[in-house]
């Protein structure tokens, strides 16, 4: 056994709680989210982790998670990490729009293809899919994070939805079908337990990921 990686999707946003797609927007977390950072902080308090590093985006609602839940266990000075690499999936030209008047227009199976398959990428030059997501959080994850938490140490990365869903993908060894299907809760620490060839020795769910959608 290796070293042990926390990731957590942040909180909800401001744009989560109008429904609106994000991407790299940059809103910031509502009274809620606050709270389900905290949720997940207390969470991974009495799991009795410390962490040696943490990681997280440049986009201020992973970076506040971050903050929040390093102050809830006790180490808000800790050394974090910011880069884009774990940004949110770039929406393209869907950002700032209403997913349900999304859904209005371009109907339930068109929008269900732009969040959650693997590779149609959202409509307009800078959308990414999936599996554009992949190609910058992959190779982030392989040099500057995999090699801490194979040395022994204890990583937390707080990111978004989408980027996360990149790392839990290889992590979980999901098809590109099977990814369709994956979902990530807000504030909910996953466990990961690495061997040292990298695949995944245990993953424990610190709270409820069935509401996610
Ligand atoms: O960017 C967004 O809109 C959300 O953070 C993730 O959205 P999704 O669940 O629709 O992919």
């Amino acid at each position: 056994m290796s070293g042990t990686m926390v990731l957590v999707r942040h909180g909800q946003s401001e744009w989560n709680k109008k429904n609106l797609f994000t991407g790299w927007k940059d809103p910031d977390l509502t009274e809620l989210g606050i709270e389900e950072a905290e949720t997940g902080a207390k969470a991974l308090k009495d799991y009795g982790i410390k962490f040696d590093i943490a990681f997280t985006s440049v986009l201020v609602r992973a970076e506040k998670t971050c903050q929040i839940i390093l102050d809830g266990i006790g180490q808000s000075d800790l050394e974090t990490i910011h880069d884009q690499a774990l940004n949110e999936r770039n929406y393209g030209d869907l950002a700032g729009l209403n997913k349900d008047d999304a859904r209005a227009k371009w109907g339930e199976e068109q929008v269900h293809i732009w969040r959650r398959s693997y590779d149609v990428p959202p409509p307009g030059d800078d959308g990414e899919s999936l599996k554009d997501t992949g190609a910058r959080v992959w190779p982030y994850y392989m040099t500057d994070i995999l090699p801490r938490v194979l040395r022994g140490q204890k990583v937390l990365v707080a990111a978004h939805g989408n980027s996360l869903r990149a790392m839990v993908m290889i992590l979980d060894r999901l098809s590109t079908q099977e990814v369709t299907g994956l979902n990530l809760a807000t504030g909910v620490p996953m466990v990961y337990k690495l061997n040292p060839d990298s695949t995944v020795a245990s993953k424990e769910v610190l709270g409820d990921m069935s509401g996610a959608h």
